[in-house]
């Protein structure tokens, strides 16, 4: 059901529009005043307001102001009394969605509504496209750390260098090599992912290179594999550290020669595939215990970049959580919640797993437990201690 909420002090009109709007299936609030109104505004969601100009305490235009600050996305459409159809107009140029004039014409007012409802959620949807659209997320960080990863991708990204990205689990590897696949030559061509710890060891020659039909019990049809598939593009090995022994040769001999041949097939198939790896392994250790060969490692990691996790990179927590505020706050419908600086240093200082999705985990349960602004009992209470 739809929620709008009316702020006039004429206890009247606001009478007579909500029994219309409830009438009309619309669940009404009503404030009799903008101070009023602004309370209600903040602390729920609504599709539409509507909102008179002369008020005492805080007028319309005041509240119209404060209401296009933090949520833009609720139509405000005002209503103008005798004598202020010019402020009125006013606001209209200032964000508000539309006015009417009182009394109001009761049709012309539905179809403002309506209009109005269909353009809010016509921005909601244009938005989650956008953001569907937009293939990569932007890296968030001005750390040293961080800077010296982005000045890399810049510098290696145009190349076909192999990259090894090593980091804990969480830290943004992933992001890294979308990031190198976005800004090199190949970005038109596919970034094809393969997780090698998730897939089963007798699984993933067949995964990478492909089958031909009948090579094992399970292979019905030929299918080719994420080497032929991401050529002209990239192919992002994660969790590499786990391929199987077998399952490393077979790499090592594709990225020799950039050939590789279908599980049960005798034909060489050539293929044009940049390799991004990463590990959250120490591979060279592996490598001393015979679990990776040196010669795939020295392959791979022609560029190494290594991912810190937060706890060594401080300064980039208050900007990943004003970010996890904003789309935290875009996905609920709401308003971006805010911090005080005090729950802010506390979240900086406290002592993280190096995966980012924690980060974000404790950011939205704050924003759902916490009141209007997060503040440092609200950290104390609900991001426990390590
Ligand atoms: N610098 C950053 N700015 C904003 N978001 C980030 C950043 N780094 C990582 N993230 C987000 O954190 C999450 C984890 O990142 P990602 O998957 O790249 O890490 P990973 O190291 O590859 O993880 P795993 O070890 O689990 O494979 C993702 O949702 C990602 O969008």
């Amino acid at each position: 059901m739809s929620n709008i909420l009316i702020i006039d002090d004429e206890k009247a009109i606001r009478k007579t529009l909500c029994e219309i709007l409830s009438y009309e299936g619309f669940k009404v609030t009503e404030a009799s005043d903008g101070e009023e109104g602004w309370k209600f505004f903040t602390s729920n969601t609504y599709d539409v307001v509507l909102c008179d100009i002369k008020m005492p305490k805080m007028d319309g235009l005041e509240f119209l102001t404060k209401a296009t600050e933090v949520n833009p996305d609720v139509p405000v459409i005002m209503i103008s009394g005798h004598g202020t159809i010019e402020t009125a107009v006013d606001a209209v140029k200032k964000g508000a969605y539309d006015y009417i004039a009182k009394p109001p014409d009761l049709n012309r007012m539905l179809i403002t509504i309506r209009n109005a409802m269909d353009k809010n959620t016509l921005s909601k949807e244009t938005r989650t496209l956008k953001r569907r659209v937009s293939k990569v997320q932007e890296m968030i960080g001005e750390s040293d750390g961080i800077l010296r990863i982005k000045e890399t991708i810049e510098k290696v990204a145009p190349t076909d260098a192999r990259v090894l990205v090593t980091g804990e689990n969480g830290v943004g590897k992933e992001m890294v090599a979308r990031w190198i696949h976005e800004k090199s030559n190949r970005a038109d061509g596919q970034l094809v992912e393969v997780n090698c710890a998730a897939i089963p060891g007798e699984l993933i020659e067949s995964e990478l290179f492909g089958h031909e039909k009948g090579s094992f019990t399970s292979a019905i049809k030929q299918r080719i594999g994420k080497f032929e598939q991401a050529s002209g593009g990239t192919l992002f090995l994660d969790e590499v550290g786990d391929m199987s022994l077998s399952a490393q040769a077979k790499v090592l001999r594709a990225l020799q020669e950039g050939k590789i041949t279908r599980v049960g097939g005798d034909k060489e198939i050539s293929v044009d595939v940049r390799v991004v790896a990463a590990t959250n392994k120490d591979l060279l250790k592996e490598v001393e215990e015979k679990n990776f060969r040196l010669d795939l490692y020295h392959r791979l990691g022609v560029i190494l970049i290594h991912v810190p996790s937060l706890n060594d990179r401080r300064a980039d927590i208050p900007l990943l959580v004003d970010k996890f505020l904003a789309d935290i706050g875009e996905e609920y419908g709401q308003a971006k919640k805010g911090i005080d600086k005090k729950a802010m240093d506390a979240l900086q200082k406290h002592n993280w797993t190096g995966n980012i999705r924690e980060l974000r985990n404790v950011v939205e349960r704050l924003v759902i437990l916490s009141g209007k602004t997060i503040t440092q009992e609200d950290v104390t209470n609900y991001v426990l201690p390590r």
